[in-house]
């Protein structure tokens, strides 16, 4: 280990809490992390790091618990000898959306922290509301449907905000919490971002929300870089309650990089931290995750998370919606798109929970994935061996209600011609349905079809004569480890350069926030951007690694022309669920 100034990054995510640190030239030098079932389990009740009201589809998470967190990683890390003297800037990337709400105690309270006692102790009167709501949340359908109708249609609050109402958004949850706990809302002196909220810890003070993650809260007017008026309006009954709104809020800093102020007494008393080290905005986990490696021009990352999403940076404006813009976090002027699904890991390991071999495999101590994974790789694509009589396989697997399309929770089995998806037929009774076996294959599949359509707008061809498609497919989150997911994936996906998997898969929205730290401190001036900054440091070698061969002629083709039939699938599931 060099001794030059380090880097630290964090990432506040649904199941965990974990920290990185790294070097200027970008070496991982240490990591620590806080699983809240494992650690805070028993003590808050929460389970896959939440709690949920299933009656009122709340789902939230308790604050003090990340604040026990925060004092448990840096314990972990000085554990491990991590010279936190040397740590120069933090940055960190947060799950999206969730919301938390500070008492009038708190600017006072932040500000007197002493180094004897922990965050949890003295933070105790800090919060108006002791939860903050969690992406996962479905609680705020009738603030959707008023927020949807505020400024016409969905599309066109989807044009000014970058997404249509959705249910996490902080806008319509705020609302509801408003209608719901008014005596909470009324004590409340600021709302923060999860990512606000963290960096707030650091700084001893509430800090300000990123310009980037501010774009989750179908409050932000995007092309109008301000709080939307009408929108605040909505949220708070008026034109007085928006002003206090708008206060509540605090400024959004426009810049992503930079400092927003020294670390807070706290945590150079406690943990050894210099009074120089300087806290650069958090952002929100996607947004920190296209920070993790310079991504070029029709690259694509697919985040396996608890959540999957579908993320590219792109210069163009071009919201619906069925998907979302967001500002890029570092760099004015260009944008990150992301599909988001909240059934991913949870549904596929639903799925893999139903295999024979799975359980035993558990409690031996052995790989959870391995039955899965076998039945993956085993079964043909759309499970189809001989076009002239099978059936392709298609299926919706949502445990939860879904984001996009808006369904409620289910499990729905399709079948269709796989020569030109047509003749689509639901198959509903346990006799026409296929094994257990087969799901594996198919749920990654469908949720790769569900991907490939709803990006298809943004690819174009990588190179004459191949079908338009993504250049490189890079996976990260948890579910980057699983070979046979990233085989699948690139099958249905493509990817003209293949498929590569971050080495830190798992961290590396961590570490998108950690290199995001290094360039808001040694960037060269605010017109050096994020992605020459670290062109000029990123080694690929070491870096990721091929994982799968991405598009395959044939195969690939093979799943477009079912794509006809998946779009229809959701249309009719779609349907039903509209009129019962
Ligand atoms: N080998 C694996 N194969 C498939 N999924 C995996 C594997 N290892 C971990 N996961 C999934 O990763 C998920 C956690 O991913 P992670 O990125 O750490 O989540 P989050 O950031 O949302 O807390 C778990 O829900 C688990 O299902
Ligand atoms: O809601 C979204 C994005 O819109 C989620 O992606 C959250 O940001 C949570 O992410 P993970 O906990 O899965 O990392």
């Amino acid at each position: 280990m060099s001794d030059g100034p380090l880097y630290l990054g964090f990432d506040l995510s649904t199941q965990q809490l974990k920290a990185i640190v790294i070097q200027s030239d970008l070496q991982i030098v240490a990591d620590a992390k806080v699983e809240f079932d494992q650690d805070f389990g028993a003590k808050y009740g929460v389970k896959k790091g939440v709690i949920i009201n299933k009656d009122e589809g709340e789902v939230f998470a308790p604050v003090a618990m990340w604040l026990e967190s925060l004092d448990l990683v840096l314990e972990r890390l000085k554990e491990k000898k991590t010279p936190l003297n040397r740590i120069r800037g933090i940055s960190g990337s947060c799950q999206q959306h969730g919301s938390v709400y500070w008492s009038r105690q708190a600017d006072a309270l932040l500000a007197g922290l002493t180094a004897d006692k922990p965050l949890v102790e003295q933070l105790k009167n800090a919060f108006s509301h002791p939860y903050g709501p969690n992406w996962q949340d479905h609680s705020t359908q009738h603030e959707c449907d008023q927020f949807d109708a505020k400024l016409g249609s969905p599309d066109k609050l989807a044009e000014v905000t970058g997404s249509a109402a959705h249910h996490r958004f902080t806008g319509p949850q705020i609302m509801r919490l408003r209608r719901k706990l008014p005596d909470m809302y009324a004590a409340t002196s600021r709302i923060s971002l999860v990512s606000s909220f963290l960096a707030s810890l650091f700084l001893g003070s509430v800090a300000p929300i990123d310009i980037s993650d501010v774009c989750g809260m179908d409050l932000w007017d995007i092309p109008g870089n301000d709080w939307s008026e009408p929108l605040l309006e909505l949220t708070a009954g008026g034109a007085d309650g928006a002003a206090e709104l708008r206060r509540k809020l605090g400024e959004v800093r426009r810049d992503g990089g930079g400092s927003i102020g020294s670390i807070s007494h706290y945590f150079t008393t406690r943990y050894g931290f210099s009074p120089d080290c300087q806290v650069a905005p958090f952002t929100g986990d996607n947004p920190a995750t296209i920070l993790a490696l310079p991504l070029r021009p029709l690259d694509a990352i697919v985040s396996l998370g608890t959540s999957t999403t579908f993320l590219m940076s792109t210069p163009v404006y071009k919201p619906d919606p069925s998907y979302h813009f967001f500002n890029h976090p570092t760099t004015p002027g260009q944008y990150m798109f992301m599909l988001c699904y909240k059934n991913g890991s949870l549904a596929r390991e639903k799925v893999r929970d139903a295999l024979p071999g799975t359980a035993a495999a558990k409690a031996s101590g052995n790989d959870p994935w391995s039955a899965f994974n076998s039945a993956a790789l085993a079964t043909p694509p759309l499970d189809v061996r001989s076009p002239s009589t099978d059936r392709a396989k298609l299926g919706l697997y949502f445990d939860l209600p879904e984001i996009v399309p808006n369904i409620r929770a289910g499990t729905w089995r399709f079948t269709c011609s796989p020569t030109d998806g047509s003749d689509l037929r639901e198959e509903t009774t346990t006799t026409t349905a296929w094994p257990t076996e087969t799901d594996p294959r198919i749920i990654v599949e469908s949720q790769a079809l569900s991907m490939r359509l709803r990006s298809q707008k943004l690819v174009h061809s990588p190179r004459d004569g191949l079908p338009a498609q993504p250049r490189r497919v890079y996976l990260v989150g948890g579910g980057s480890l699983n070979p046979a997911i990233a085989q699948v994936l690139g099958d249905v996906l493509g990817g003209a350069d293949g498929v590569y998997r971050l080495d830190v898969g798992g961290n590396a929205c961590a570490l998108g926030g950690a290199y995001k730290a290094v360039w808001a401190m040694e960037r060269e001036s605010e017109k050096q951007t994020f992605d020459e900054f670290l062109g000029g440091r990123w080694k690929e070698e070491g870096a990721i690694q091929k994982v799968g061969e991405g598009y395959r002629e044939g195969v690939f083709e093979a799943y477009g022309r079912v794509l006809p039939a998946f779009e229809e699938m959701e249309g009719r599931v779609l349907e039903v669920a509209r009129n019962t």
